[in-house]
């Protein structure tokens, strides 16, 4: 195994460029999550790096190999690529036994060696399905269908493994399933990955890096730790959970929302110079519920509200708040306000407060206002993001 690199790789359909001139690394064992929202251009780059798709420019290299582009113009097929593939559709071939299925890329590739020592048992045994070898795909769950998928993905020892969201056909219990299994397999194997998906939370468990994308680029390309903590873009803090967005505009004593609550944003307040207007963004679970000002502990901000609705769910409810035009969503603790808030009727003032570090800022171009305090700046880790 060895580095994958991405450098300028484009791909268009008809005047549609899907990919444009991205750039990307997969280190050896790195496990990396291509995420976005539906039509950013994830499932494209991939197949590009399976060979199923030919790019109109840029290079795939897999170590020293030009697997596309380069001098010589190559474009090696995708049975030459060394990949495994695990696909949404687990696309098992239905008249072939497990054990075929699995066996399949090893005979493709006449690896008789690793037939004859047993490699199908062997991933078999790994995803938990060696007594399943002698059935049919149509005698088995939609789980243990994938989870074969996943052993047919891993027998030949690939390069590089590509799963097209493969979990997204399971129900909520098997994709927590599945996803621990490759989560563990991967630690176990050390094979290098890239992963699509637009969940999120599937990003953070299972990536050693996230790579958002964005119109056929990169937006970010950082650990889940520094994505979650320090996200690049308006349009990264939307996407990985920070739905609540305030505007705020400056002010002699500092920034204020439309109805005139004043956020302290310390030292992620953007110096002057033309900065007049800035968007805030914060997660649901950073904010908290009062009935009235007083409960609001010393240090945080302060936002007057009313309750739009409520929902039940089961240790908190899930809140809808109205600040003057802005709705922001919150988890109240059912111990806590359960007595009343069922009831409260729409309209009801309430207070909202939240901690100034959970703040997150961006400017009116979409990009994060760094905390000026900070000694890692947005942008700074290594290979970071790809503005
Ligand atoms: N063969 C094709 N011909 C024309 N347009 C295509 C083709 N394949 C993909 N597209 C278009 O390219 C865009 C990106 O598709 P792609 O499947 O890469 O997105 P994605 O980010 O993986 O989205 P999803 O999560 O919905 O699969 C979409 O607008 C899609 O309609």
């Amino acid at each position: 195994m060895s580095q994958i690199r991405v450098d300028q790789l484009t791909k268009r359909f008809g005047s549609n460029t899907i990919v444009d001139e991205l750039d990307l690394t997969i280190e050896e064992g790195e496990f990396v999550v291509l995420l976005g929202p539906s039509g950013c251009g994830k499932t494209t780059t991939l197949r590009c790096l399976a060979g199923l798709e030919s790019p109109e420019g840029g290079t795939i290299s897999f170590g020293d190999k030009v697997m596309y582009g380069g001098p010589k113009h190559a474009d090696v097929p995708s049975h030459k690529r060394n990949i495994g593939m695990v696909f949404q559709s687990y696309a098992l071939w239905p008249h072939m036994k497990v054990r075929d299925n699995i066996a399949y890329p090893l005979k493709v590739r006449r690896q008789k060696d690793a037939l004859r020592s047993g490699a199908v048992e062997k991933a078999a045994e790994m995803v938990d399905c060696g007594a399943l070898l002698d059935r049919y795909p149509s005698q088995l769950s939609g789980g243990q269908q994938q989870r074969v998928a996943v052993a047919r993905g891993l027998v030949s020892e690939p390069d590089l493994v590509l799963f097209d969201e493969p979990l997204s056909n399971l129900d909520a219990r098997l994709r927590d399933q599945v996803r621990t299994q490759i989560h563990q397999l991967h630690q176990r194997l050390g094979f290098s990955a890239v992963f699509v998906t637009h969940d999120q939370s599937e990003a953070f468990a299972l990536g050693d890096r996230l790579a958002i994308m964005k119109g056929g680029k990169l937006e970010q390309f950082e650990t889940p730790q520094r994505v979650f903590d320090e996200p690049a873009s308006d349009y990264v803090a939307a996407f990985i959970g920070m739905g609540n967005k305030l505007e705020l505009t400056r002010h002699a004593d500092g920034w204020r929302t439309s109805n005139g609550d004043r956020i302290d944003l310390g030292t992620r307040s953007p110096e002057r110079g033309g900065v007049e207007k800035v968007t805030a963004r914060l997660r649901a679970a950073d904010l908290r519920l009062h009935r009235a000002a007083e409960e609001v502990p010393q240090g945080s901000v302060l936002l007057h509200a009313t309750v739009v609705t409520t929902e039940f769910g089961g240790r908190h409810h899930d809140v809808l708040v109205d600040v003057d035009g802005e709705k922001l969503t919150l988890q109240a603790d059912t111990r806590e306000h359960g007595s009343w808030l069922p009831t409260a009727p729409e309209g009801t003032p309430v207070v909202v407060s939240l901690r100034p570090s959970d703040v997150r800022v961006f400017g009116e171009d979409g990009w994060a206002i760094a905390d000026s305090q900070s000694p890692l700046q947005v942008g700074d880790t290594a290979g970071a993001n790809a503005r």
